[in-house]
Order: C-alpha cells, then structure tokens, then sequence
C-alpha cells in the first residue's frame, strides 16, 4: 500500500500540490490525469524522492520512502522522464546492467527486448534510437527488475498506436498480478486498457492537485 498523506510543494511561493492524500493498494493502477502544468509531474517527483516536499508524507508497506531502505528500494520502480543512458553500453548492457544489479536471470533482457519490439535492436548505442523506441527502452526497464509499485510519468508519451496498447494491457497485467501503478497520463485509452482509477486535476494556473482524493472513475 502507498500512502501518501498531505503532500505539499511550493515553487517560489506558489502552491503546486496543496495537501493531497491518497492511498494506492496493490492490485490497483492509479493515474493522475488533467491539465498540462497542473502539478502531475512534481506529485510523482515529490513521492519517489526525486523532488523535495514542503510538507506531508509517503509511505510504502508502512516504510517512509524518504528511508530508502533496501527492502523499499527494490520494491520501487520510478521510469521518469529523466532516464541517463550510458554513452558505451549498449540497449541490452543497459537492460543487463539492470537486470543483474536486482539478481535476475539473463533471460528476462531477451524476454523484454521482445515484450517491448526491440529485439533487433539489442546491439545498438540508444543515442541512435528515436524518440518511440527510446521510450520503449525506458519501459522496458521495468520488465528486466522487481517491483511492487511502478511510477510512470507519461508513459504513452511517443509511443505508436501498438505500443499503447501493449502497454495499457500490460499495466493491467501487472495490477491483476497485485502490483500497484501510479502514473501520469494524457491518454485516457489508455487509463481505461489499464483499468485506472482517476485524479482528474483542475485547469491550469491554479494550485490544482488538493484534497483528500475519493474514487472518481475506474
Ligand atoms: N523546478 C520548478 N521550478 C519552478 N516551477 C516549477 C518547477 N517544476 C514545476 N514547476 C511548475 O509547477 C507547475 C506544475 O508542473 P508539473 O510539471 O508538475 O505539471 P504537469 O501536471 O505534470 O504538467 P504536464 O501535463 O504539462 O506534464 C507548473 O506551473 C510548472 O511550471
């Protein structure tokens, strides 16, 4: 379970997240959905740790995230939009790199390569991919390592009509499999593929993302 309880952020003085709660059970795909410069991408931030909060918190299996325990490490899987590639490995050295820093099997690079429509382009630097298949690399991270809670942040982002779907059923599979998914999303077909319930955030200009979150769709 994620609980995340009264989180705020400010950038200078004005209120971006103002006091949101939720909680995010496993077997469920949660997604922020609405207006551009609502504060979706700085909530998502602020619960993996990669932005600072002004207040509230974030919990994972009743852990603080803020602890970075091993244990709460390995159960998180944040794919922002800020991924590094290394400039000599290659796309499979890079899902290896991954894969064995968890302890998993080598095949699962090969299964994901395949999952993700990358299978031919294992050998190549991702400099030289474009836009849709670098995202697709970025997914397919989180096929090659465990985890109990995926945040994704836009994921439909340059993907082609297939690898939306493939990736709405995906989620869901995940879900059903009692993993939790929190993201950020433009695409509600691809909310509903994944069975999400929605935090449909106000118009923007406004500090938007506030409340004790109920269900509003799913
Ligand atoms: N580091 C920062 N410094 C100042 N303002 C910021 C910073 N990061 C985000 N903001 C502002 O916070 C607001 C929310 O931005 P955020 O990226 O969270 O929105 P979003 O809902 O993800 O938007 P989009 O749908 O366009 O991705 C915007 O007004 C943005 O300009």
């Amino acid at each position: 379970m994620l609980e995340v309880e009264s989180l705020r952020r400010a950038f200078g003085g004005v209120t971006v997240v103002d006091d949101l709660t939720f909680t995010l059970a496993e077997g469920e795909v949660f997604a922020l959905v609405g207006a551009n410069g609502a504060g979706k991408t700085t909530t998502l931030r602020c619960i993996v740790g990669l932005d600072e909060r002004d207040g509230g918190s974030v919990r994972w299996g009743g852990a603080s995230l803020d602890e970075r325990e091993p244990a709460t490490r390995r159960d998180v899987c944040a794919l922002l939009d800020d991924t590094a590639w290394f400039p000599d490995l290659t796309v499979a050295e890079h899902l290896a790199l991954l894969a064995r820093a968890h302890g998993e099997e080598a095949h699962v690079i090969v299964d994901a390569l395949d999952a993700l429509g990358l299978a031919d382009l294992g050998d190549r630097m991702p400099a030289t991919l474009s836009s849709g298949q670098t995202q697709r690399l970025r997914l397919a991270q989180a096929l090659v390592r465990p985890w109990r809670l995926l945040v994704l942040d836009e994921p439909e982002q340059r993907l082609d009509v297939d690898g939306r779907e493939w990736l709405g059923h995906y989620l869901r599979a995940c879900a059903d499999e009692g993993r939790a998914v929190l993201m950020a999303s433009h695409d509600r077909t691809l909310c509903d593929l994944a069975g999400a319930r929605l935090l449909d955030v106000e118009a923007a200009g406004e500090p938007t993302i506030e409340g004790v979150v109920e269900d509003t769709d799913g």
